[in-house]
């Protein structure tokens, strides 16, 4: 999907809602264990429950590979089921990749052509040629850490090197890589405040913003410093929408948890 097609799709939807499918099978309802796969089960009833209030989902790739090779195979499923039932939905792999060129090539091969992803997200620190090969791949978005949600991220991205803190360098560098055009940028809604600096240097590129919800960030933050004329931002929730119930009608509160934050969004976009 192009980021022209998924500006169509925000504007259609009125939401920039991106579902975190973290399907954590200690925090699943209990009966689901019966069923055959029960992660896809629960993804499936989530997905169907959303879908509406959202323009995205997002399966974070260390809750799958965690179980193995079932883990595999519910991730697949997931991909495929949004594939064939929603395909004008967005799909992001969280999976944190970059490596040796090479090795990154494969990555990109494994979420892009074989899981059908649109997107990854992609870790800056191992430079240029490790991000490349990701790059390559047409209508298909590499998306870098550039300021994470994390606590962590004082410990170097904020940190100045040559007077100029860490994340603002790692995106001004990337933006003269082969295929730049091909980038989005994490930054985490709890550092909704430095969403004007980042503004200045990359004032169209989409946003990936996690950290609404469980870590606590606020949607209305975002937008003020961060949403474009374009909209230009995917919020990511994921425990705070996925984990709303553990009841069996989980997946209905669920629905309603992303309606809501839907409903502010549309407010939001309303200001446009
Ligand atoms: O800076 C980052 C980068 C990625 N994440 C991921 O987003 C979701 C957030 O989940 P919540 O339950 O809504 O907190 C999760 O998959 C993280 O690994 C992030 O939080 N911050």
């Amino acid at each position: 999907m192009t980021s022209q097609e998924l500006t169509e799709q925000i504007f259609k939807k009125q939401t920039f809602l991106c579902v975190g499918l973290d399907t954590d099978i200690d925090k699943i309802p209990t009966y689901l264990l019966s069923e055959k796969d029960p992660v896809f089960s629960f993804n499936k009833a989530i997905i169907d429950a959303t879908h509406q209030s959202c323009v995205a989902y997002k399966p974070n790739i260390a809750f799958y590979e965690a179980l193995g090779a079932s883990g595999w195979r519910s991730l697949k499923k997931t991909i495929e089921y949004l594939h064939t039932e929603y395909p004008e939905l967005y799909t992001i792999a969280d999976a944190k990749r970059g490596d040796i060129g090479n090795t990154s090539r494969m990555y990109a091969k494994a979420f892009f052509e074989d899981l059908g992803f649109d997107s990854i997200t992609v870790a800056p620190y191992m430079g240029k040629d490790s991000v490349e090969p990701f790059l390559e791949f047409e209508n298909k978005h590499t998306i870098l850490l550039a300021l994470t949600s994390n606590e962590g991220a004082y410990d170097f991205q904020t940190q100045k090197v040559d007077g100029e803190e860490l994340y603002k360098k790692v995106i001004k560098t990337s933006l003269d890589w082969n295929n730049s055009e091909n980038l989005m940028y994490v930054v985490g809604a709890t550092k909704a405040e430095y969403l004007a600096e980042i503004r200045k240097i990359i004032p169209e590129n989409f946003l990936l913003v996690p950290g609404v919800g469980a870590q606590g960030g606020s949607l209305e933050e975002v937008c003020k410093y961060g949403i474009t004329s374009n909209v230009g931002l995917l919020v990511n929730s994921s425990r705070k929408i996925i984990y709303a119930s553990d009841s069996s009608n989980f997946a209905e509160i669920a629905g309603a948890k992303a309606e809501a934050i839907q409903n502010q969004m549309k407010d939001e976009l309303a200001k446009l």
